[in-house]
């Protein structure tokens, strides 16, 4: 390839120099025909070499004459007759040689070049039968050299260089040619004999086209060359200049008047090109402007100006009115608008190009949902969500479904088209889909519901179709939406209070494409949300979420399986089966999300104070910390506020230990914590409980009332801190008033109280009814627990005396100082609590009366001061 883009290079290079050469040879010898100036030159080199001292050249020539003669077995042509040399033919070849070399100063490879052609000729006393018939041709016969004639030509050198191994030396010319055409291409022709040959191959650089970069390129180049050199192809003048040196010697061919406001004046080139020789004024494109107050002033002076040189009027300098817009002022009107428009194309790919997906503006309705791919990313399989065996039962039959098809589209069953998840914060929904997706193998596309809405009309029913189109193309796969109801929430609901039209074509558009399956598409629809109550109803009827699976916090059993999954990655000495069963009595109404961050918590708690493994300190300290919030070392209360928060809890402990009905104390604390607590007494509930009787709403409301009554007995006065005890306390009674049926005044009826509801669901009468029960069962339990506290006050004192020398005390200490219990303990206390070893604080047991916080859990340590 390399030779095939030489070759011209190197053609054009030969013809030239032979070109030159015999047009060289006309004008030297201008009264001689070809064949004579040939001949001329013979006889001047025959001459010359007859006078002059030999060239070595001519003696090497000499040697290897002998040398072929002494050995004419070395001829290449041995074996053949050897050949009649023709010296005539030679020196007129040599001479044409001369002669090229005279015509041009050629560089010293090229002469070296012609040096070894000349000497392999000469060794070989013969000349190639080409260049024989191109010399008998062109210098002989003088015909014209054609360029054929010159391929042919150079070729035949070529071949001969090739045969006597003088490879090298042509890579040389030809680099040289190379160069040397190069050069002549770029129109810098110059002495090539005084230039070093350059080092190494010719550098090949690649120039790629870009139109549009071209153009740019072209208009900025134009812009400034016109900035810069104004004066090229206009210059401004006056009137007078324009008067006195081409109007009044009658060089001004035409005038235009533009925009009103300026003249281009036209003059008559040739004249202006005697009269004035050295002006630009002449050339083409050239033109003289002069500016004009007004177009009438402007005709009224060239009027009297005609009138002075008594120019007839039709002879006069004929007059154009041009409006021109000037291009330039306008592209610049526009920049700001291709600014703009420029920068928001830009920001919108920058933006477009985090997400995945298409990037831009025009990716914009494009769905953002994230695609896990089964072998790399979903390694989460059924065995790593413990606890809700209910729920990995019911979604099994989807993995099934995913897997064989066949085994339930033979028996003519309809597949489920997908499932909510409904259930608390933490409780594992996502978990379950990802372990979903991980069991059946198939891909998983997870996005959140509040990605559908974005503030433009129309991309979330444009993201859900591409959702929904996107799976299609990926069967069989999984699309899970986390937090659905961000656009599932009913439609009716949504009404009150404004609407929102684009979140209604959102769940519009997932209705319809939910109904779009076929039924032997494979494509399962999960979605998750923790207010199921929301949701539109027609999200939830068969053909679309055919099946609701509730996951609830985990029960005991539940939460010792999930700790027993996380614990896993701990590393810890504690005997593991008693290790989980603890942990999980005393974490009850944690979700699985708590656990999870709970040893987590537990692990950081030991690495910082750099123990080799995690032991059961570190776990309840963990579970205290996430329960009841940080310690408050910064809060330092007052001796008076510390006593009074003392016997606070004193209170509620006592009530505890010696209310039958009440949970068990676990621990009192006065050590402040998290945002409001000063201090609190944790309880453990008696295993998992779902019913409660009234004497068990009375006790626990009896011992929350605790904190005051204890305060009323050993203080002149009562403090604020007991408020949140009063809250939770009327919220029983009002529960066991309105929702238990635990009032005969009420009777069995259950009241639901609607905050979106401007009215009560029940009449002026009953309300009063309500709250007089209220009061009644308020004040029942307040008379209980007073009468407990005044019998133990003395116990209360001695419990307070202790948590004010020790800030935080035990069920051990408890016994220490009140004995045992006196009554008989739930099994799974004993079991996991009755040694006595430091007790970690759990919460206090979840009611339905409300005490649960925003997280479902109840966040409120018991009683403050
Ligand atoms: N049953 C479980 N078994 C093991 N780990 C669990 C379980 N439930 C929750 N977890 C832990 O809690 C983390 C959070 O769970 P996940 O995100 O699935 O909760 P979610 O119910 O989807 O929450 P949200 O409703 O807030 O989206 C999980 O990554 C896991 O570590």
């Amino acid at each position: 390839m390399a030779t095939l883009l030489r070759r011209p290079a190197n053609l054009a290079r030969f013809s030239r120099n032979a070109a030159d050469i015999l047009s060289a040879s006309r004008s030297f010898y201008p009264n001689h025909t070809r064949p004579q100036l040939w001949s001329l030159i013979k006889t001047r080199q025959t001459r010359s070499y007859s006078s002059d001292p030999k060239r070595p050249n001519e003696q090497d020539s000499g040697k290897d004459e002998k040398n072929k003669k002494s050995k004419p077995s070395e001829n290449k042509d041995s074996g053949k007759p050897p050949q009649q040399s023709d010296d005539g033919l030679l020196n007129r070849f040599f001479g044409y040689l001369d002669k090229l070399t005279e015509a041009r100063s050629l560089s010293p490879r090229e002469q070296k070049f012609l040096e070894e052609v000349r000497e392999s000729f000469k060794a070989e006393g013969k000349v190639p039968k080409d260049v024989e018939e191109f010399i008998k041709k062109h210098v002989d016969q003088g015909q014209p050299v054609s360029l054929a004639d010159w391929e042919k030509f150079y070729l035949q050198l070529r071949k001969h260089m090739d045969a006597s191994g003088k490879s090298e030396l042509k890579a040389g010319i030809e680099r040289e040619f190379m160069r040397e055409s190069r050069k002549s291409q770029d129109g810098k022709q110059k002495s090539e004999g005084k230039e070093e040959p350059s080092k190494g191959g010719p550098k090949m650089y690649e120039f790629k086209f870009d139109p549009s970069s071209f153009i740019v390129t072209s208009i900025i180049s134009y812009m400034l060359y016109t900035t810069f050199f104004p004066g090229e192809t206009s210059r401004d003048i006056t009137w007078q200049e324009f008067r006195a040196n081409f109007f009044d010697r009658g060089l001004v061919e035409k005038l235009t008047v533009l925009n009103r406001n300026r003249v281009r004046v036209d003059l008559i080139r040739d004249a202006v090109a005697s009269e004035y020789p050295d002006t630009p004024a002449a050339q083409r494109n050239f033109h003289y402007y002069f500016t004009i107050g007004s177009v009438d002033s402007f005709e009224r002076k060239l009027d009297e100006a005609h009138n002075e040189l008594g120019i007839p009027s039709s002879q006069r300098v004929p007059v154009a009115y041009v409006d021109e817009v000037p291009w330039f002022a306008t592209a610049l009107s526009f920049g700001p608008t291709i600014l703009l428009i420029a920068s928001v194309f830009y920001f919108s790919r920058r933006a477009g190009s985090g997400g995945g997906g298409q990037s831009g503006l025009f990716g914009i309705g494009k769905s953002r949902a994230r695609r896990f791919n089964q072998e790399t990313d979903v390694k989460i399989r059924f065995a790593d969500v413990a606890g809700m065996d209910e729920a990995k039962l019911e979604i099994m039959e989807f993995v099934s479904f995913l897997k064989e098809p066949d085994r339930f589209q033979k028996l003519g069953a309809k597949i489920p088209r997908g499932a909510i998840l409904s259930g608390p914060p933490g409780t594992g929904k996502t978990l379950l889909a990802k372990a979903t997706a991980g069991e059946s193998g198939v891909p998983f596309f997870s996005v959140s519901g509040s990605e559908f809405v974005e503030m433009f009309v129309g991309v979330g029913p444009s993201r859900v179709r591409d959702l929904f189109a996107n799976a299609r193309k990926n069967t069989p796969c999984i699309i899970f939406i986390d937090e659905i109801d961000a656009i599932g929430k009913s439609r009716s609901k949504q009404h009150f209070g404004g609407g929102n039209d684009e979140r209604e074509s959102t769940l519009n558009q997932i209705l319809t494409e939910m109904d779009g399956f076929n039924t032997s598409e494979q494509v399962v629809v999960l979605a998750g949300t923790n207010r199921p109550d929301v949701l539109d109803k027609a999200l939830m009827r068969p053909g679309r979420f055919d099946r609701h699976i509730t996951i609830d916090r985990p029960t005991m059993k539940g939460r010792r399986q999930i700790f027993a999954v996380h614990l896993k990655k701990i590393v810890t000495k504690e005997d593991m089966d008693h290790l989980c069963g603890r942990l999980a009595a005393l974490t009850p109404g944690f979700s699985g999300a708590d656990i999870a961050n709970c040893v987590n918590e537990a692990a950081l708690v030991a690495a910082r104070e750099v123990a080799d493994s995690v032991t059961m300190k570190h776990f309840e300290q963990a579970i205290e910390r996430v329960i009841g919030g940080l310690e408050k070392k910064s809060l330092v209360l007052s001796p008076e506020e510390k006593k009074v928060v003392a016997y606070h809890e004193a209170g509620h402990a006592i009530c505890g230990w010696y209310l039958q009905w009440a949970d068990p104390l676990l621990k009192v604390s006065i050590i402040p914590r998290g945002s409001a607590a000063l201090g609190y007494a944790q309880y453990l509930p008696s295993g998992e409980r779902y019913l409660m009787t009234v004497s068990q709403l009375m006790d626990r409301m009896a011992m929350t009332l605790g904190g005051r009554v204890s305060e009323e007995l050993h203080f002149d006065t009562v403090t604020s801190g007991a408020s949140d005890d009063f809250n939770k306390v009327t919220r029983m009674a009002t529960a066991m008033v309105t929702k238990f049926g635990m009032s005969k005044a009420v009777g069995p009826l259950h009241y639901e109280e609607d905050q979106q509801q401007f009215h009560k669901p029940f009449s002026e009468e009953t309300a009063r009814s309500i709250d007089m029960e209220v009061r009644r069962i308020v004040d029942e339990a307040y008379k209980n627990c007073q009468k407990l506290l005044t019998e133990k006050k003395k116990e209360i004192g001695l419990v307070a005396e202790e948590l004010l020398a020790k800030e935080m005390l035990s069920r051990d200490d408890m016994v220490r100082l009140l004995g045992p219990r006196p009554f008989v303990e739930n099994k799974e206390f004993v079991k996991y609590f009755g040694g006595g070893s430091t007790i970690a604080p759990p919460e206090p047991p979840l009611s339905e009366e409300g005490t649960i916080g925003k997280d479902g859990r109840d966040q409120t340590p018991n009683p403050t001061v």
